[in-house]
C-alpha cells in the first residue's frame, strides 16, 4: 500500500501528528526524515529562515514552485493571516496527491491550493484564471535548472511588483548559479544569502531571497 517514500511520509504523519494541528504535521515530517528516509523538504533548519521572511513580509497572496508533500506549503500557510492565499504548483501527480492529503490533515485547505501543472504553463494562467493581480511572495523550490527561467516568465507576466519576494531554496545544492547571477546581477533586485544546511544533512546549502525593485 505505501509502496512510494512519499506515501510513507504521508502515513507517518496520519499515524503521528495532531489533525488540524500544522506544526505538529511539519514536525512529523522532519522526525521521519531525519530518522527513517531522507526526503527533498525544504526541513527545519532551513524552514525556520523560510518562517522568518514569511512572518517579516506579511504576505497575501503567495506562489510556490513545487510542492512535492506538501511541508512547505504547510510550513507557510501555518504563517499566513486570515484571508491570504497560497497557489502552489506541482507536475508529478502522485506527488500532488499526497501534498493534497497532507494539506487537509493539517487543516490549512482553505489556504492553500495546489495547481496540477508544469509551472511555464501555469504561470501564464495565473492572472486570467486564477484571478491573480501580483504576487506578495514566491517560494521557488522546484527544478533547479528552471529557477532562472520561471524567475523571467514572473517578470514578463507582470505577476512581481515593487517588494515582491522571492526565495528559492537550494542555491547551493543541488545549486542555481544562473539563477543566482542574475539576481544578483541584473539591477532589477535586492539580494540577500541565508547560509543553512541541506535539510537533514550536515552539507551545506542557503536560501537566496531576492527582493523584486519594480
Ligand atoms: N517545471 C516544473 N513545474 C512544476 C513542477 N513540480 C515539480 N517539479 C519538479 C521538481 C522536482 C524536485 C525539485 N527539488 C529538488 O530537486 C531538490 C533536490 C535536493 C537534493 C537532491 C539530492 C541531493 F543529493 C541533494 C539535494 C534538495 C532539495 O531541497 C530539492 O528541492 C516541477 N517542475
Ligand atoms: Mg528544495
Amino acid at each position: 500500500m505505501n509502496h512510494t517514500k512519499e506515501q510513507r511520509v504521508l502515513q507517518y504523519v496520519l499515524d503521528n501528528a495532531t489533525r488540524g494541528d500544522p506544526q505538529s504535521v511539519v514536525d512529523s515530517i522532519d522526525n521521519y526524515c531525519n530518522k527513517e528516509e531522507w526526503a527533498m523538504n525544504v526541513g527545519d533548519q532551513k524552514g525556520l529562515i523560510l518562517d522568518n521572511i514569511v512572518n517579516e513580509s506579511n504576505p497575501c497572496v503567495l506562489l510556490e514552485l513545487g510542492t512535492y508533500c506538501g511541508y512547505s506549503a504547510v510550513r507557510i500557510a501555518r504563517l499566513l493571516k486570515p484571508g491570504a492565499h497560497l497557489y502552489t504548483v506541482e507536475f508529478n501527480p502522485a506527488f500532488a496527491a499526497v501534498a493534497k492529503q497532507m494539506i487537509e490533515f493539517a487543516g490549512v485547505q482553505d489556504k492553500v491550493q495546489i495547481l496540477e501543472g508544469n509551472t511555464q504553463d501555469i504561470i501564464p494562467q495565473l492572472k486570467k484564471k486564477y484571478e491573480v493581480d501580483t504576487l506578495d511572495f514566491v517560494f521557488i523550490d522546484h527544478w533547479k535548472d528552471k529557477y532562472l527561467e520561471d524567475t523571467k516568465l514572473l517578470e514578463k507576466c507582470n505577476l512581481l511588483r515593487k517588494g515582491t519576494v522571492v526565495l528559492a531554496d537550494n542555491v547551493i545544492v543541488p545549486g542555481a548559479p544562473d539563477f543566482l547571477e542574475y539576481v544578483r546581477t541584473c539591477g532589477r533586485y535586492d539580494c540577500t544569502n541565508y547560509p543553512s544546511f541541506l535539510e537533514y544533512m550536515d552539507e551545506k546549502d542557503a536560501l537566496e531571497k531576492a527582493i523584486f525593485r519594480g
